[in-house]
């Protein structure tokens, strides 16, 4: 695992965005070849989708060709609810970039049958090969996509009941009513996110500080599944200074020292 410790959430973004931007011109992808990226929701990743915009408008990028996976929906709320992973996902990226509208697969939490829909993403993302980097946030229990605490390490694409504590911290996106939050979702399963070439994930705040440490500094466990990444032989977290609270000073000195020539990042 790298573990890559910046300043603030901008330069998070900026630094994801960046490595992206990068492995997409490397890979040039092609309409028969096309880049596969897995994607996340949340307000974790909203300054990399900032600066992935910046990036294409630049012409530094362009996703004409890259296929995208995204992580995990809501069970229940209309695909044009203004809180559906489906309105986000077109707000705050695919209305702003190149990219062709059949390359961008999001679960459908309305599916007249959940299980189908489910097996059908897996067999999509299967079709395709393997995802090249899927990106994730993390939320503050150490869910990662909404594989919530006791998933299976071995899970596949699913429905998954929310806990209490995702539905109270997502519900500041409800009118602060948890009431109003989807009691299930649809999402990838943590096999599903460790079969990627590459996961990075973001994670910004010092609410993330106890998920930062497990991912990091404790053992592989089904009730903090952002440990898993620990077994993926590809995986990187971007970090803030808040989210590193609860992280050794020797820890985080060994990691800063490591990346030292990987810390610069230019914010566009
Ligand atoms: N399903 C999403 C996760 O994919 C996300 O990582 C988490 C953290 O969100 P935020 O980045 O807003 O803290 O929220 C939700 O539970």
């Amino acid at each position: 695992m790298r573990l890559i410790p910046l300043e603030n959430a901008q330069e998070v973004g900026a630094w994801v965005a960046q490595r992206i931007v990068n492995k997409i011109n490397q890979f040039k992808p092609t309409a028969g070849r096309p880049f596969l990226l897995g994607l996340p929701t949340g307000s974790s990743p909203l300054v990399m989708y900032q600066q992935l915009i910046k990036q294409y408008k630049a012409g530094h990028v362009s996703f004409k060709h890259v296929v995208t996976f995204n992580m995990d929906e809501y069970v229940g709320l209309p695909e044009d609810h203004p809180q559906s992973y489906h309105t986000f996902m077109y707000e705050n990226f695919f209305n702003h970039i190149d990219i062709d509208k059949n390359n961008i697969h999001i679960l459908n939490g309305n599916a007249p049958d959940i299980d189908e829909e489910c097996r059908q993403y897996e067999a999509k993302i299967k079709a395709y090969g393997k995802i090249n980097i899927f990106v994730g946030g993390v939320g503050q229990d150490g869910h990662i996509a909404f594989n919530e605490p006791g998933s299976s390490l071995c899970s596949r694409t699913r429905i998954k009941t929310l806990t209490e504590d995702t539905r109270i911290a997502n519900s500041r996106f409800f009118d602060n009513d948890v009431n109003q939050v989807p009691k299930h979702a649809l999402t990838i399963g943590v096999a599903t996110l460790m079969d990627a070439q590459e996961v990075i994930l973001l994670v910004c705040g010092h609410n993330k500080s106890l998920a930062l440490q497990a991912g990091v500094e404790g053992s592989v466990n089904h009730l903090w599944t952002v440990t898993a990444l620990q077994m993926h032989p590809a995986s990187i977290i971007v970090c803030d200074e808040p989210s590193t609270d609860d992280l050794k000073v020797k820890t985080l000195k060994y990691f800063k020292q490591m990346e030292a020539d990987n810390l610069k990042v230019t914010v566009l």
